[in-house]
């Protein structure tokens, strides 16, 4: 109040006529002065302290359910006092040091915030657990453990303890991944078992690098002593698959914020009660990425490790803070899970027609699954990991990761409007003062994303289910540009293209990769897969068959010339192609046969220019293009060498005819 004006009792302030000594106007403190005073009637708040004021701006979250007990015979008995133990014991088992055979003592709550806690909610915080053995200091040391937090509790955290955390101008989360913007699939490793050793794909070729499981125990302990000498940590519990016959619990253990709200939006986030009654997870992961594992363990080969133990259901994280590695490790572990109840898990995209016509879009990371799947005119199932069953296809999770380098707004919309509060922003570059993100900046890396809840988009089908497919898409980004912009397959054909799972690896997903090259991934997903892709590609051929659903072939990559000659196709035009394929009108176009692939292409598709659609018209150097596409075809036929051996189903005749699918010259 100094210098302009003096404060009464009552509160009240108005200007009067009169003049100060200052020859500023004289402040008068007449209540009521014709209505040039302030309005500030309301009564004054009914705090004595300031502590008090901030305990009155926070209330205790609405109890969901009423306490069990109360409602009759059916319900269980347990009480709200009863169930925050157990889930204190649940959690300090979850980081227990299995040498020590012990978990730590656990508090729920930011050991920062007791002070602010308000009077009426402050017992909830003293429930804490104390194992009983305790043999060296760690043991003293309670590990605050906050739980489940919400995405604006989420943001606070991110905002005051991490370093590299801002709020963008349309209310993202920016966050920094810190040294690795990728995922890292050289430092994957899993444990080789009695089990895994017969039900893995092992050696060439396959993702699955071994490792014991003395040396899982000795980086699981690593990361959950790591974990356990922090102030706090974030435990995550939550749902995998919509399908709600085979949902999946999982819970991730991670000291970031930032981790906490990523996999608050990847996974499918329980309703309050589901989360009462979570009970004990059927897999847990331990993000210890901050913290390197130990070069000189054996079986290590650098600072990073993702070690998945299936017999323990976990996954230890150690030397990466890339988030996207939880996401696609919660998938490795689908890849197995879910086959054993005859199940295929595919590394697609899924949207449904207003009519209930799904597609699936397969493709390697960057060829269009996010971009393709999110079209305003259908709606999306997920962007990017589902589940075949004999019901139909269901979303494992319950967000998008979508690429945002060279984002517009015009170009994809939902997901440009995506970009807003809750939303994990990672590796981008901003204005320092407006905070308006600039997407064509790759100062950071090329692989800049968004991590956002699936219902950000507006036409999310939700539950995210639907039908068996009618269309089965598959991306390549072929980088040499002969592949044609599209192209219909017979069922062999769709399956060796599958089982090839051809791309040019846009730069940055995976790192140290920096141009695009011509990739081969089985499954499109073999950095995910854990059985062998002939277990996959006969799921794939019998559902197919059996729903009869049509493949297609879609390059979404280089047209009239290789790249750094050509250009790629316009998206505008690859959206053209995929309505068409929904639509049926592509069924009933005239195809011809190309040399070399066999592929049957169409002579139109409206609303694309018909010479892009034989990819030698727009080469100006034809013998360039013949050499591009026998070379582009021997090593499609170099690579399914490794697959000749094997036997796709129980059909002999099938396998032939996949293995004469390839090119032919
Ligand atoms: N013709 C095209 N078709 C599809 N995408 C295109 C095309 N041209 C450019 N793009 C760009 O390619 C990128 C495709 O990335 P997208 O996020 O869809 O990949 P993804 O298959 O979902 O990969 P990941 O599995 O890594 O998430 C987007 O940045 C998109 O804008
Ligand atoms: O895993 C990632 O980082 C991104 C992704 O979706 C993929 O690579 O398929
Ligand atoms: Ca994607
Ligand atoms: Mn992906």
């Amino acid at each position: 109040m100094a210098g302009n004006g003096s404060g009464h009792a009552n509160g009240e302030f108005s200007f009067g006529n009169g003049t100060a000594r200052n020859g500023l106007a004289k402040i008068q403190t007449h209540k009521k002065q014709n209505g040039i005073c302030h309005d500030d009637s309301a009564p004054p708040v009914k705090a004595q302290t300031i502590d008090e004021l901030h305990s009155l701006q926070k209330k205790k979250s609405a109890p969901t359910t009423p306490i069990k007990g109360t409602q009759g015979a059916f319900a269980s008995t347990i009480t709200d006092e009863e169930r925050q133990i157990q889930q204190l014991q649940s959690i300090s088992a979850s980081l227990a040091s299995l040498t020590r055979e012990t978990g730590p003592k656990v508090v729920k709550g930011d050991p920062a915030r007791k002070s602010e806690t308000p009077k009426h909610v402050a017992h909830a915080h003293e429930y804490h657990f104390t194992p009983t053995i305790s043999v060296s200091d760690s043991s003293l040391k309670f590990t605050h453990f906050l739980y489940n937090l919400s995405p604006a509790e989420l943001y606070e955290q991110a905002i005051k303890y991490e370093k590299g955390s801002f709020i963008t101008e349309t209310g993202a989360l920016a966050t920094l991944s810190g040294a690795k913007t990728g995922r890292s699939p050289r430092d994957k490793r899993v444990v080789r078992d009695e089990t895994t050793e017969d039900d893995l794909w092992w050696g060439k070729g396959s993702p699955n690098i071994e490792m014991d499981e003395h040396t899982f125990m000795v980086n699981r302990e690593r990361a959950v002593d790591y974990l356990n000498s922090l102030d706090k940590v974030f435990v995550n519990d939550q749902f995998l698959n919509w399908d709600p016959e085979n949902r999946i619990k999982v819970r991730i253990v991670s000291a970031r914020a930032y981790h906490s709200l990523f996999m608050h939006n990847m996974c499918i986030r329980p309703t309050p009660e589901e989360l009462e009654n979570f009970g004990t997870p059927d897999f847990t992961i331990y993000n210890a990425g901050q913290f390197p594992c130990n070069r000189y363990t054996h079986y290590m080969t650098s600072s990073t490790s993702i070690d998945l133990n299936l017999a323990r259901r976990e996954m230890v994280i150690l030397g990466t803070q890339y988030a996207g590695e939880m996401k696609k490790g919660l998938f490795s572990v689908m890849h197995y899970l879910m086959p054993k109840r005859q199940i295929l898990s595919l590394h697609s995209g899924c949207n449904m027609g207003k009519d209930g016509d799904v597609a699936l879009f397969f493709g390697l990371s960057g060829t269009g699954k996010t971009t393709l799947s999110t079209d305003h005119n259908r709606l999306l199932i997920g962007d990017d990991e589902h589940c075949w069953s004999e019901t139909g296809v269901s979303n494992i999770e319950g967000g998008c990761y979508a690429k945002c380098v060279d984002l517009s707004r015009e170009k994809e919309p939902d997901i440009w409007n995506a970009i807003k509060f809750g939303t994990v922003l990672e590796n981008v570059v901003f204005d320092e003062h407006t905070r308006e993100v600039d997407f064509s900046d790759k100062s950071v890396t090329e692989n800049t994303r968004a991590a956002y809840p699936i219902e950000y988009i507006p036409n999310a089908k939700i539950p995210c289910v639907g039908p068996h497919p009618k269309n089965v898409i598959l991306l390549a980004c072929d980088a040499f540009g002969v592949l044609p912009p599209v192209s219909k397959l017979s069922l062999a054909q769709t399956m060796y293209h599958f089982i090839s799972g051809y791309t040019a690896l846009v730069a940055g997903t995976e790192e140290g990769v920096k141009e695009p090259q011509a990739t081969f991934s089985a499954c499109f997903g073999a950095a995910f897969i854990m059985l062998h892709p002939t277990k996959y590609a006969a799921m794939l051929a019998e559902k197919m068959l059996k729903h009869g659903a049509t493949g297609w072939l879609v390059n979404t990559g280089w047209s009239g010339g290789s790249y750094g000659s050509g250009n790629r196709i316009k998206l505008p035009y690859t959206r053209k192609i995929i309505d068409a394929i929904h639509s049926g009108s592509l069924l009933e176009t005239n195809y011809k046969k190309t040399k070399v692939f066999g592929l049957e292409i169409p002579t139109e598709v409206e609303g694309v220019p018909s010479e892009i659609l034989e990819p030698m018209n727009t080469w100006a150097d034809k013998n360039a293009y013949n050499a591009t596409l026998l070379k582009l075809a021997g090593l499609f036929k170099k690579n399914f060498e490794t697959f000749t051996n094997y036997k796709i189903g129980k059909d002999g005749k099938l396998t032939e005819e996949i293995l004469a699918a390839g090119p032919v010259f």
